[in-house]
């Protein structure tokens, strides 16, 4: 094979990767190996770069305290131990296996987490907080309670039955030590846990620390700011611009730096290293020499076997000073990947069927799951009132006020048949009464909601619409009535002066469409009114004189059209949708931004369970508020429904999940209430505009009509009118489109919202 031949350098590393295969068979026995770290935050081009080529070793069966200055990135290092971030570049090795990868275990029961934040449901009781993390740890209630009074009194907590939020922060942070405890893990990773707590229990929790890691089958890893409480771990590591400048054991490092506390040795370390002359730091030598670590939890042979792999450079390791500044100099952010060989050594993990890639959920994390949100729901019943009451009360506006037609709409009227002010206007019964055009504006005025008020002159009239006092002026010509009878007695032998005298003229203000399109109905559709009974006065057949086209009864809806009925089934879904959307990315983001969900994650649960527990917990919500949202609609404020009611509630509660599941994709996508609020916000007008909700979709440039048929709510709604407007039912095309449409929907974003939990770690 030619040399550079791609093939003849795979062969090398993979020869290499046998001589190092006890390298790799070391690193895994240890609790957590940590090679050659790289973890930036922000873009290629404006990194922060955390962790640089960070190296740590922590052995089975030792307290390990990972010091170092706020913001150095303990915790993000941590998060990577955990597997709830991911490394740029490096390895990391957990308890025998990677981090997330399937059969690890980690993220799982193996490992208790206590992150800095309290991360804890406030209106739990201690008892229930062990509860729910006992059950997603596997344990069963009675195991859980065998342990609670023991945590309890060990970490001198109040009653069991009182609630997280009525403790003091130090309480709270115990409460959540013991959450981190109750199953017992074989890797314990403490962010901080002693803060807020006095120097008696502080003393207690690292006794108890000591002991719980004295048979050597439990590994501590904690940080901590009080670096002199450190002087119990077994092993430290100093963290200082992105890698460890010692991991060694507390004593080692005193009688090394010839300081009287841990203290002084971190800042003489510190000083050296901004000098540029970093010592090298003996990862292993520390550990082998100086832990007590029970006999048969590491295995020398292979750490010393490690180390000399790691000295000599073997497995592209830099604890040495000339090494780690070479690479530190050439390391570019991705560039280290490079270095890294992509094809690993085949791991020693436990063998994955592809069964198991099939079962996406675990029962007794369901239970758990689906029992702290009806837990969390009972404990908040005023927010559950308001969460069902508010779309309650949506609908109720709605139905009190769109859709009805505008009240008292003012006119002004200039009759010139009448001597006004000194004559008035009067009703007169009779086919010979004098002045029809009083007949007419009487039978306006008590058939429609119209209020006239009359003036002498058309200038005082045209001033009171020309100021917004009134919608229109009407002026009746001087014989009106003459001519309006010789027009009906001449038919089309009367003469062009009795058709121009028998036209009542119109000024209207048609700034408001709506009004103008009401003011036009009331007096076109009034005159046709009178007219009719005018004309039975006189005994003439009134459709002599009537319009040639007659509305018969409908075949669906009323007579009379109305916008409320059309408007509310889109009202409804929108309501419903968003909800939902508000409900479930604002629950779920609470969750995140508290810490709760990264510590749930980090017991095991995994995204897709969380996302099925939400579903079913929502669902519950959902059909309250379905079901009150249609009872106040339909049978309270009797809008049309002359549908299924069984299609009708089920597409309602279908646009709800669908709500659900956009609200996971805005949890996923964002980063915190504030963007989430954006994003809804913003989706909330295109749908509402583009779904033929408040405007027929026929009324659309036609792109726009063909990018409304794609949204979520579109074909839903059309659904849903004809469901209730035409009774149809669900083989009719129109009314199953909707169903498929928003199924589809649904199921495109659990799918994204899947997708996004599954690839969006650090
Ligand atoms: N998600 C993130 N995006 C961008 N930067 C982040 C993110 N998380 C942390 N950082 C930054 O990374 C650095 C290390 O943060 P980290 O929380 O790991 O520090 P720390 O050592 O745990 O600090 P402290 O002791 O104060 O808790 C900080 O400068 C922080 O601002």
């Amino acid at each position: 094979m030619a040399e550079g031949d791609p093939n003849n350098d795979l062969e090398l590393r993979r020869r290499n990767f046998k001589s190092q295969q006890s390298t790799v068979q070391t690193r895994r026995q240890q609790a957590v190996c940590v090679r050659r770290a790289y973890k930036r935050y922000g873009t290629k081009n404006h990194p922060n770069v955390i962790l640089d080529g960070l190296n740590m070793t922590v052995p089975k069966g030792c307290i390990y305290g990972l010091l170092g200055a706020s913001g150095c990135g303990k915790t993000t290092l941590l998060n990577c131990i955990v597997g709830r971030k991911r490394l740029n570049a490096g390895e990391i090795w957990v308890l025998g296996g990677r981090p997330g990868s399937k059969g690890s275990g980690v993220p799982g029961p193996r490992i208790g987490y206590m992150p800095q934040e309290i991360a804890l449901y406030g209106e739990f009781s201690i008892r229930e907080t062990l509860t729910y993390f006992g059950w997603i740890s596997d344990m069963t209630t009675e195991q859980v309670e065998a342990k609670l009074d023991f945590l309890i009194n060990f970490l001198m907590l109040p009653d069991a039955d009182r609630q997280v939020k009525c403790l003091s922060g130090g309480q709270q942070r115990r409460v959540s030590f013991a959450a981190a405890l109750v199953h017992d893990p074989e890797l314990l990773i403490l962010d901080e846990p002693t803060v807020g707590v006095d120097p008696l229990l502080r003393q207690n929790i690292w006794n108890h620390l000591v002991e719980i890691t004295k048979n050597g089958r439990r590994t501590i890893i904690i940080t901590t700011h009080y670096i002199d409480e450190t002087r119990q771990a077994h092993l430290i590591g100093l963290m200082r611009g992105g890698y460890f400048l010692a991991e060694e054991s507390p004593e080692q490092l005193m009688v090394q730096f010839g300081a009287e506390n841990l203290e002084d040795v971190f800042l003489k370390l510190s000083v050296i290293q901004n000098m540029g002359k970093r010592r090298r730091s003996s990862i292993l030598q520390g550990v082998t020499d100086t832990i007590p670590i029970p006999a048969g939890t590491v295995n020398d042979a292979a750490v010393l076997d490690d180390e000399v792999g790691e000295i000599s450079g073997e497995f592209g390791d830099n604890t040495s000073m000339s090494s780690r500044t070479a690479r530190r100099v050439s390391i570019a952010p991705d560039a280290s990947v490079e270095t890294i060989p992509t094809e690993l050594p085949p791991e020693d993990e436990k063998e994955v069927k592809w069964t198991d890639y099939l079962k996406i959920m675990k029962w007794s994390h369901m239970k758990a799951l689906i029992w702290k949100n009806f837990l969390w729901m009972w404990r908040n019943i005023p927010v559950m009132c308001f969460i069902i009451g508010l779309p309650v009360a949506q609908t109720i506006l709605f139905c009190l006020s769109v859709g009805h037609d505008p009240k008292n709409i003012g006119i002004s009227v200039v009759n010139h048949e009448i001597k006004y002010p000194m004559e008035q206007c009067e009703y007169k019964e009779g086919c010979n009464a004098s002045y029809l055009s009083c007949n007419y504006l009487d039978y306006v005025i008590h058939n429609y909601s119209i209020n006239i008020n009359y003036y002498a002159t058309e200038e005082e009239a045209r001033r009171t619409v020309a100021k917004g006092k009134s919608w229109a002026m009407l002026v009746v010509p001087h014989n009106f009535s003459d001519c309006l009878r010789s027009r009906i007695d001449n038919g089309r032998d009367a003469p062009d002066w009795d058709v121009d005298g028998s036209v009542i003229s119109v000024f209207a203000d048609k700034s408001n469409e709506n009004i103008a399109t009401f003011l036009t109905r009331d007096l076109l559709f009034g005159f046709e009114g009178y007219a009719k009974s005018f004309l039975k006065e006189c005994d003439i057949n009134p459709k002599a004189f009537g319009r040639p086209i007659n509305f018969e009864q409908p075949l669906y809806g009323y007579g009379e059209p109305d916008f409320t009925d059309f408007a509310a089934p889109g009202v409804i879904l929108t309501i419903i949708f968003f909800m939902a959307v508000a409900l479930t990315s604002g629950s779920m983001l609470l969750e995140r931004n508290e810490g709760i969900l990264e510590r749930t994650l980090v017991n095991g649960i995994t995204g897709t369970e969380i996302l099925l527990s939400q579903v079913v917990t929502q669902f519950v919500v959902m059909f309250g508020q379905t079901t009150m949202v249609l009872v106040f609609a339909f049978p309270i404020f009797q809008l049309t429904q002359n549908g299924n009611w069984i299609l009708l509630f089920s597409l309602t509660i279908l646009s709800g999940v669908c709500g659900m599941c956009f609200g996971f994709v805005v949890a996923c996508l964002c980063e915190n209430e504030r963007s989430a609020t954006y994003m809804a916000l913003g989706s909330f007008l295109p749908i509402v505009m583009l779904c033929g909700i408040i405007w027929p979709i026929e009324a659309m440039s036609p792109y726009l009509k063909w990018l409304s048929d794609f949204l979520p709510l579109t074909q839903a709604t059309e659904s849903l009118r004809c469901i209730i407007a035409r009774g149809w039912e669900i083989q009719v095309p129109v009314v199953y489109y909707g169903f498929g449409a928003i199924i589809l929907w649904i199921l495109i974003f659990l799918t994204i919202s899947i997708l996004v939990l599954k690839f969006k770690k650090g």
